[in-house]
């Protein structure tokens, strides 16, 4: 089904196109002029019968150059916006014009402006006031921000109702069916975000159920390759075994859900041709990706700043400044050392393209680009990126930032806090009785009881504040503009939550507390963002001390 959004876009390209079509018009139109003029220049001097002026000569070569650079640059954009036919006709004059600029010392002749000038008029011809079809973009489907759906199918009516509560206490919406032609009727009004699916109660009847195309997970009290087979040439995402492992099965699900949810790229795009920077902006926009424009090159560092972009997608030959030269101008700043730059140009030139690629750029695409080619070729880099920079900064267990990227998060947070006056609560988490969890239920188990915290954590703080693990069964919270009842009140929700969960080791089922220490930023005189971390280890002290299973302050 075509949205409303789509038909915007295409509205949009369609727009930017013909505003293209008639500027190239334009510009062919006056290129024509221009060697219209070196025609006449040429066959008056012809009809002198003497040897043209060196300055004239000069000056027809300088023209020749020129009209070369607009070749190059109408190369590069007339493909990206449909008319392909004249861009590669321009490609192959501004190859040969570059050739005969580069090689020969001749004085330039009729003959060679002639041959110029008849491609430029087929060029023309060629330009029929029909604009093509804009390009369809893939737009990501939209999953909201509110609760996630999740449809249950379990034949065992007692199990159902337990796994339904566990899962509630993580705040997702269950849905509690016992039989998948009980769900059936349910598809045409509604639909879930995830689909649950005990296997002996669905596999041979799944197949009405797969046109939800969501997520499909599998739980099962059988083992065998066979079984699991089967899940798999249904695609699943999943197979759980029973008893279930709540929280195991909670972070499968927060995996899917993040890998639908994950922010959208922010690329930041530099290229001196206005009309191809909106083009790209418009095309990565419609893919979901958040765009600026960078209209000064002088400005990049700031705009590096204040954006953050994940990727820079960089024009090679600009009028002031080169896109490797600016490159290098990235580079020479640690914090931007690993930002992917992409350049995007109608050099055609191997070694050229490899010399901007030993300017710290990772990857070179030619103009023309298709929609999607170029949609496709962003959006594998970013996710390349993410990965990395997620291997680098999160912990593998829990997908929370390592000591030091959490550590320096708080303190650039608590600095920021203090600049601009809003407060900023810091918090220490820690898991009680951790070590009896280990040796009574397995390191295994323990691993699971950890990666709930994060999971809860997760789930319940703000989009904007930050959670690290900060040592073993550690973490460390900063929730940016917050006061300290509301830090509080969060703090304790959390902690209420996850004494409620069960953890499941074999046969034995069991739970756990957690305890707090919190210091907001607003009730400590010096602004010293040490003396705040100092702050938040000792009243988690003093939870511990005091019992433990309680939030201090
Ligand atoms: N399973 C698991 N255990 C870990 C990990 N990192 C640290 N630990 C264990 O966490 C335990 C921490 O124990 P302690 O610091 O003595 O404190 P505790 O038992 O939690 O007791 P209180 O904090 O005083 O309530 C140690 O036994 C560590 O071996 C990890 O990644 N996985």
């Amino acid at each position: 089904m075509v949205n409303r959004d789509q038909h915007s876009l295409e509205h949009k390209l369609s727009l930017l196109k013909q505003t293209y079509q008639q500027n190239l018009q334009k510009e062919l139109a006056s290129l024509c002029q221009v060697l219209n003029a070196m025609q006449q220049t040429l066959r008056a001097q012809l009809m002198a019968a003497g040897d043209s002026p060196v300055a004239e000569q000069q000056a027809s070569r300088e023209m020749l150059t020129d009209v070369y650079r607009r070749l190059h640059k109408l190369a590069g954009s007339a493909g990206t916006f449909g008319f392909d036919a004249i861009g590669s006709q321009a490609r192959i004059l501004e190859g040969g014009l570059k050739r005969w600029l580069e090689e020969s010392d001749q004085e330039i002749d009729l003959q060679l402006v002639n041959v110029v000038s008849s491609q430029l008029q087929s060029m023309q011809v060629e330009l029929i006031p029909s604009l093509q079809s804009a390009p369809t973009i893939e737009t990501p489907q939209e999953m909201d921000g509110s609760t996630v759906t999740i449809w249950l199918i379990e034949e065992d009516a007692n199990l159902g109702r337990h796994i339904r509560e566990q899962l509630t206490n993580f705040s997702y919406d269950v849905r509690l069916f016992n039989s998948v032609p009980e769900a059936c009727q349910h598809m045409e009004d509604t639909s879930p975000d995830i689909l649950i699916v005990d296997a002996m109660a669905g596999v041979g009847h799944l197949s009405p159920l797969q046109a939800l195309s969501c997520p499909l997970l599998f739980i099962s009290d059988c083992d065998t390759f066979d079984a699991r087979m089967r899940a798999a040439q249904l695609n699943a995402h999943g197979y759980f075994l029973k008893p279930l492992n709540i929280p195991q099965l909670v972070n499968r699900l927060e995996q899917l859900l993040q890998e639908r949810q994950s922010p959208p790229a922010r690329i930041l795009v530099v290229d001196d041709d206005q009309q191809l920077a909106a083009y790209y902006q418009l095309v990565l926009e419609a893919a979901g990706m958040e765009v600026r424009i960078l209209d000064n090159p002088r400005h990049i560092i700031d705009q590096l700043s204040s954006f953050r972009p994940e990727l820079l997608l960089m024009d090679v030959h600009m009028p002031d400044y080169d896109g490797p030269d600016l490159a290098s101008v990235v580079r020479q700043y640690d914090e931007w050392s690993s930002l992917p730059i992409v350049f995007l140009s109608a050099e055609m030139d191997l070694g050229k393209q490899v010399d901007a690629l030993s300017h710290g750029a990772d990857d070179f695409l030619t103009k023309p680009i298709l929609a999607a080619q170029l949609v496709a070729s962003i959006r594998v880099r970013v996710a390349r990126s993410r990965t990395l920079s997620a291997l680098l900064n999160k912990d593998s267990l829990t997908g929370l930032l390592k000591h030091a990227s959490i550590k320096s998060a708080a303190i650039n947070e608590i600095s920021r806090g203090y600049r601009q006056r809003y407060s900023v609560v810091v918090a220490m988490v820690d898991i009680d009785h951790f070590k009896s969890v280990n040796d009574t239920y397995g390191h295994a188990t323990g691993d699971v009881v950890i990666a709930s915290v994060a999971t809860l954590l997760r789930q319940r703080l703000r989009q904007t504040d930050m959670i690290g693990r900060y040592g073993g069964e550690e973490f460390l919270v900063v929730l940016p503009h917050c006061s300290a009842d509301d830090g509080r009140k969060r703090l304790e929700d959390i902690r209420e939550y996850f004494s409620r969960l069960r953890f499941s080791q074999g046969d034995q089922e069991f739970a756990c507390t957690l305890s707090a220490g919190m210091v907001c930023s607003i009730d400590v005189a010096e602004h010293d963002h040490d003396r705040l971390l100092v702050l938040a280890d000792e009243a988690l002290y003093r939870a511990k001390r005091g019992g433990r299973n309680q939030v201090c302050q």
